[in-house]
């Protein structure tokens, strides 16, 4: 370890999503105003940094899968990987944020398999990691790891000049008697308020409930006589530059500043199907997606899944533009974002070049997550009314810790939180700088290209909801009730409809990189765990399987023994939402499928006397005969689950240890191994 300190350190972050890019970013910024020589970078650009030169690192890498590293990290794991000497970084000095969410079994591996690596290669930390946790809102976590960052820091790296310092320290404690509004002068640049078009197309018209109020009790606020640990004013960054024509933007074309890793095709909506009887509680769509014209590109097997490129609903950006005075024409106006001298874009926004402020609120920014505390730091500073700039600022202080809960209890929209705070009059490129990016919405694919290479089948829950008690609001997804438009929002349970409008949906390709596949041994048996939609791609599997034995058949002579497959399903009514039953039922009497196991949760006798009421019940009932398919016959195990994973991770460990004659711990290690062997396949999707 070096006595001396650092002249400078270098951020890597992993994210997925931007969660942890973001959070990067405004350490790095934050660092820069603290006087602190900092660079950052993505980890798919770690070539830029030479580890074996540099002294303090600090990393903030996030999860995808079953706790595997974001797809920007690949390159550097595999990097790190090849290194062996346990001095190589014997300089370095680190300290790792990982965000994570404890729904997941393995909570936030990837910091974790970070911290392992760089201690193997003799790295040292000089700051304690910090592990958030998304279920319990990663700020509870992070705010107080970047708080205490700082004098951690400034032991071991130098801090210059504190030129912006004071502002800053403004920004951590503000006299609530004190606040002042700022000036808005600069922003009055308004066209006259949008007017909703008419005819609203298909996607449009869907009863979408719009702008509720958010509620709030602020007896807290009325007893604080400061508000501490205030997130510091985001980052001004981006800049919108209009262009001098006079054309509007084609609204007709994908924005070019969406990015996928795989090409974008229009593949058409075929057929629509639900799956759910009329009076279940939740509302089930297969749909089959025609990709014919593409099918020579999209090369795929069952356990890949697609992107689904979905818009923000049209009539909750239209009834953000009116809040926020944007007129059509402005919105429509074609302009590029650009970065402020000396900050660099959010990498969602990179290619936001002849675009529209319509586009970017469509397909660039997320507008129904929940909200960043930095959003409403944000929107105290152009809030003029001075009641509800408190409230923002109480919101994300310390002291309104639990009345930030409940607003995320709230789910609000971006909608909401301005129809809350009437007075608060963002400029546009502001949201910019701290909305968090669109994300693609991924399904698995529920056939198999030996059956029908010509679609793409995708079953989906329409994400239609009410908040918790006692708020009760209904809310929409963003995805699936589009398609649900889009498809004619068909509920006439099990009966095919063809699409006869010609609706092209933008999709792409993901392909499991992680071995969740079908082997093509077909004597291996295969456990299959997939409550709810998580059926979806076994019907792939299991279609996939018949085909191979059908092939191997005609091809050789000698009969091969057949590996079982067994599928355990959940659902809550057998005669409500067991999806695919038909398909299914076929399956177990052609014989491909050997056992078909259902755990009904609502079933009057579920969980009693025994009564299975989860899947992972069931895995208990049948360990005995699980157990001997993983022992002697070396069944490998497939989840494709929700929430679950633990559960059915414990029941599979409870079955090792009972017949197996295991120690809980050994049980545990096995799975382990299991699963790097990739004999134990998780797809856990969020
Ligand atoms: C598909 C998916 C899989 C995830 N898997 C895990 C996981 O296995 N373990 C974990 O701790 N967190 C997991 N997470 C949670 C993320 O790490 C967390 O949401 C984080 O805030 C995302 O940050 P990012 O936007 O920088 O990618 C998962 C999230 C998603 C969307």
């Amino acid at each position: 370890m070096t006595a001396e300190k650092s002249s400078r350190f270098v951020i890597l972050y992993a994210s997925q999503t931007g969660n942890s890019e973001w959070i990067a970013k405004n350490i790095h910024q934050e660092a820069l105003e603290r006087g602190f020589v900092n660079e950052c970078h993505g980890m798919e650009e770690h070539d830029k940094v030479d580890l074996s030169k540099e002294n303090i690192l600090i990393l903030v890498s996030s999860n995808t899968g079953d706790g595997d590293p974001p797809e920007n990290a690949t390159n550097f794991f595999r990097f790190m990987r090849k290194i062996k000497s346990n001095t190589f970084l014997s300089h370095l000095q680190f300290a790792i944020l990982g965000l994570g969410d404890t729904n997941y079994t393995n909570f936030n591996n990837t910091a974790k398999r970070l911290e392992k690596k760089l201690l193997e290669l003799g790295a040292t930390p000089f700051y304690e990691k910090g592990l958030a946790d998304d279920a319990m809102g990663l700020e509870a976590t992070v705010d107080p790891w970047i708080e205490k960052l700082w004098p951690a820091l400034a032991k071991v790296c130098v801090q210059k000049g504190k030129n912006n310092n004071n502002a800053h320290d403004e920004n951590i404690v503000e006299s609530v008697k004190n606040l002042s509004v700022n000036d808005k002068s600069d922003n009055n640049d308004l066209s006259l308020p949008l007017k909703l078009p008419n005819e609203l197309s298909v996607d449009e018209k869907m009863n979408f409930v719009i702008g509720t109020k958010i509620t709030f009790e602020l007896s807290e606020l009325a007893k604080a006589e400061t508000l501490t640990a205030l997130p510091r004013i985001p980052t001004v960054i981006c800049k919108i530059v209009k262009s001098n024509k006079k054309e509007s933007i084609n609204p007709a074309s994908l924005p070019p500043f969406i990015n996928t890793s795989t090409p974008i095709v229009n593949a058409r909506l075929d057929t629509v199907r639900c799956l759910t009887h009329p009076d279940a509680l939740k509302r089930t769509i297969h749909l089959e997606l025609d990709i014919k014209d593409y099918k020579e590109k999209l090369e795929f097997v069952p356990g890949d899944s697609i992107g689904i490129i979905a818009p923000n609903n049209k009539k909750l950006v239209l009834e953000i533009l009116k809040t926020l005075e944007i007129g059509e024409n402005e919105a429509n106006q074609e302009i590029s974002i650009e970065s402020l001298e000396g900050t660099v874009l959010p990498s969602h926004l990179r290619n936001a070049q002849t675009t529209s402020i319509m586009e970017l609120f469509r397909y660039g920014v997320d507008l129904t997550s929940l909200p960043r505390k930095a959003l409403l730091r944000l929107m105290a500073e152009y809030t003029t009314d001075e009641e509800e700039r408190k409230t923002l600022l109480f919101l994300c202080s310390k002291q309104g810790a639990d009345q930030f809960n409940r607003l995320r209890h709230q789910i609000p929209t971006l909608l909401d939180l301005l129809v809350t705070f009437p007075s608060c009059k963002p400029p546009v490129e502001r949201l910019f700088d701290v909305l968090p990016s669109h994300q693609p919405r991924y399904y698995s694919i529920a056939n198999s290209p030996l059956v029908n290479r010509d679609s793409f089948h995708i079953a989906f829950n329409i994400v239609d909801y009410k908040t918790p008690d006692p708020y009760g609001v209904r809310k929409f997804g963003v995805c699936t009730p589009w398609l649900d438009n889009l498809s004619g929002h068909v509920n006439e349970w099990n009966k095919r409809f063809p699409l006869t409008t010609k609706v092209d949906i933008p999709i792409f390709m993901k392909q499991n990189t992680y071995g969740f596949a079908v082997p093509s041994d077909i004597s291996r048996p295969m456990i299959m765990i997939g409550p709810g939609t998580g059926v979806a791609p076994f019907i792939g599997f299991i279609q996939h399987r018949e085909q191979q034995i059908i092939a191997e058949r005609r091809s050789d002579n000698i009969e091969k023994s057949l590996g079982e497959m067994w599928l355990f399903y959940g659902c809550r009514d057998i005669e409500k939402d067991h999806l695919y039953r038909e398909e299914l039922e076929g399956f177990l009497k052609r014989g491909i499928l050997k056992e078909l196991l259902v755990a009904t949760s609502r079933a009057p006798d579920a969980g009693l006397n025994g009564n299975p009421k989860y899947v992972q019940d069931l895995l208990r009932k049948r360990g005995q005969e699980l157990y001997e398919l993983l022992d002697r016959k070396d069944a490998m195990i497939f989840v494709y689950a929700q929430g679950m994973a633990k559960d059915v991770n414990d029941a599979l460990a409870d079955i090792l240890v009972e017949y197996g004659n295991m120690q809980r711990s050994d049980s545990l290690k096995l799975l382990a191994k299991w699963m790097n062997d990739k004999r134990y396949l998780r797809d856990l999707w969020s």
